[in-house]
């Protein structure tokens, strides 16, 4: 039998050129040739395939790398900008970017979607598999009733519709990663639609340019589906399969195309996840790969009739082609691959070329996004209701109570403690709290808030003080120590805090004193912090009333022109400069503002209403 690599190179034998060309027309004859050649597609893959062959590799090989090369040579040509004259870089600001989101989110259950099998997360490979999950023959799938419970409670916190009636169908394709040949998801009738979803300015980082006012984002529908099979490579050419996460349950939740700026996108799946985990529907987040993102794009020019654009979704019209970048699976990839396509399209219809319909991919650290398949290439997924699964029905008794139970949300929490004086923080305060370390750091707050309560349990009138200075304290003294190290409640004790924090209130102790005693309490001194004070003789001394009057006498006489101006001419704002100093050549926290003033009235004498 003769090895592969030599038939090749025998077939490839016959087409090559003559080197006994005949013609004396020769040169002149050659441009036609080629053009005649060249028009037809068999001998172009010919001709590009026996340039290749200059290096002796094999013709099977060189065929197939020239239909490639051609391949995307066409595809070149039908995103090449008509008039390349024309472009200039892309002019963000005439455009405007419309957004549409599909987040893809493993529900927090025991159960796989329609087998026996536990869910796992970590276990061993293939360890957690049913025979339907495998696709055996005669295997039929048995839907887990429970994993329906988180995503209810996914959609509610959603604010959806919950339906009374969904039902499953099949998404056809052919993939390693699926064994059935088909995804069994909610295509017909999604068990939940028309929710919405509130970005609060407080919600998008620092420094970012924000809306002022809070945009709501229309969410079409949720639906439950499998998650397929994990993949992993191993190169050059190895992929191994790891079926534990076949039929995992899903949810999608697909946003309307009504986010209009890359930041915005990146902060409503921020948020999303966020509502997912605070309602304990999803565990993991996108840095586990529990959330995958795609985000479909397109532009549209600001000051034409979004008539001349025909493209509609779901009840919004007017939109440009979008094209779909699937498989994001973090937040900068997100925002990222979004400011690409959309510069991509930018530059491709300034251009004067046109947008296609098309799947494409992002890498990280990648500038642009990469063609996957066009809309001609895209797969018929052939969708038809499962003959095998019957429709499921939700009792609105059972949605009523999950939604009576719903645990607080993160706008809910924000709303509380930023108005009235429960807590008197601040939105980006708050905010910051609810992000942090999963929550536990709002929970101490909380803790440390109830404990300085009890402590001030007899002054009401410390309840607006008590809120706003333990979130300095949890934020930005203790957050100063904590800095990059991990989080842990039990390493300042929220009581210890408190005692802290009450004897500040209290004017006890000195601000300087007490992040001294903080940063002790942080670096292990296990001595309560009252015991502290005593033991190293912290509490502040208040000046005697001698000593308060020969303070101010000394300033009276060095200063005896602003006295008087004050007697004479009745400059009686300067009575406060002079209360200023005695508590500036003073301890801290030994002068009282209000004593001082009252000792340097009867030392001038000034009338008390002056
Ligand atoms: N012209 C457009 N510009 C931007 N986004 C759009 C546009 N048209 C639709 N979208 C968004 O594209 C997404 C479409 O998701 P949907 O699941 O309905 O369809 P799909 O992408 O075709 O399906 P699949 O789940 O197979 O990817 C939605 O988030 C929608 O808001
Ligand atoms: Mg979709
Ligand atoms: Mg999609």
């Amino acid at each position: 039998m003769i090895p592969s690599t030599t038939r090749t190179t025998l077939a490839a034998a016959s087409i090559r050129p003559s080197t006994h060309h005949s013609c004396r027309c020769y040169t002149s004859c050659l441009p036609l040739i080629k053009r005649k050649i060249y028009d037809r597609p068999l001998f172009r893959l010919l001709h590009t395939a026996r340039e290749s062959l200059k290096d002796d590799t094999p013709f099977r090989k060189a065929l197939k790398d020239a239909a490639k090369k051609d391949k995307k040579e066409k595809r070149e040509h039908l995103n090449r900008p008509s008039n390349p004259a024309k472009l200039r870089g892309p002019h963000v600001d005439n455009w405007e970017l419309t957004v549409g989101i599909e987040i893809h989110a493993e529900l927090n259950t025991v159960q796989k979607l329609f087998s026996g099998a536990a869910t796992s997360v970590n276990q061993a490979p293939n360890t957690h598999v049913a025979l339907f999950d495998m696709a055996f023959p005669g295997s039929q799938p048995h839907f887990q009733t429970q994993t329906l419970i988180p995503a209810l409670r996914a959609a509610l916190a959603l604010n959806c519709d919950i339906q009374y009636r969904s039902s499953f169908d099949r998404k056809h394709y052919f993939y390693q990663d699926q064994p059935t040949g088909y995804q069994i998801t909610q295509y017909y009738e999604p068990f939940a639609r028309d929710g919405y979803i509130t970005l609060y300015p407080h919600d998008f980082p620092p420094g970012s340019a924000h809306p002022n006012e809070p945009v709501t984002i229309g969410i079409k529908q949720v639906q439950m589906e499998q998650d397929t099979a994990k993949t992993i490579q191993q190169p050059p050419s190895t992929h191994l399969l790891d079926f534990n996460r076949v039929s995992h349950p899903l949810i999608e939740i697909i946003t309307l195309p009504q986010i209009h700026d890359p930041t915005t996108a990146a902060v409503c799946v921020r948020k999303i996840q966020a509502i997912l985990k605070a309602v304990n529907a999803a565990t993991a987040g996108m840095e586990l790969g529990g959330l995958r993102a795609d985000v479909n794009v397109s532009i549209r020019p600001r000051d034409k009739q979004l008539t001349d654009y025909q493209h509609s979704y779901s009840g919004v019209t007017g939109l440009g082609q979008r094209t779909e970048i699937k498989n994001l699976a973090s937040l900068k990839a997100v925002e990222d691959a979004i400011i690409a396509e959309r510069d991509r399209q930018i530059e491709l219809l300034e251009g004067g070329g046109v947008v296609e319909g098309e799947t494409r991919g992002w890498t990280l650290g990648n500038k642009s996004t990469k063609r996957l398949r066009g809309k001609e290439g895209e797969i018929d997924y052939r969708y038809m209701p499962d003959p095998d699964i019957p429709p499921i029905f939700v009792d609105p008794e059972l949605v009523d109570h999950l939604r009576s139970t719903l645990p607080r949300l993160s706008d809910e929490s924000v709303h509380i403690l930023t108005n009235g004086n429960q807590y008197n923080l601040t939105p980006k305060d708050a905010s910051t709290l609810l992000a942090l370390d999963d929550g536990e750091r709002l929970d101490y707050y909380y803790d440390v808030v109830e404990r300085l309560r009890a402590r001030f349990a007899a002054e009401p009138a410390m309840e607006a003080r008590i809120g706003k200075s333990a979130g300095n304290w949890v934020l930005m003294e203790l957050g100063g120590l904590v800095r990059n190290e991990e989080w842990s409640s039990t390493r300042v004790p929220s009581e210890q805090l408190a005692s802290i924090i009450s004897h500040v209130l209290r004017k006890t102790i000195t601000g300087r004193t007490a992040k001294t005693l903080l940063s002790m309490k942080y670096d292990g001194d296990e001595r309560p912090v009252d015991q502290i004070i005593a033991d190293e003789n912290m509490l502040v001394r208040p000046l005697s009333d001698r000593e308060y009057e020969e303070l101010a006498k000394g300033l009276l006489e060095e200063k005896a022109d602003m006295v008087r101006d004050i007697v004479e001419k009745n400059q009686f704002k300067k009575v406060k400069w002079f209360v200023g100093q005695m508590m500036a050549r003073s301890a801290e926290g030994t002068v009282e503002p209000d004593k001082a003033e009252e000792v340097l009235r009867t030392l001038l004498p000034l009338p008390r209403e002056n």
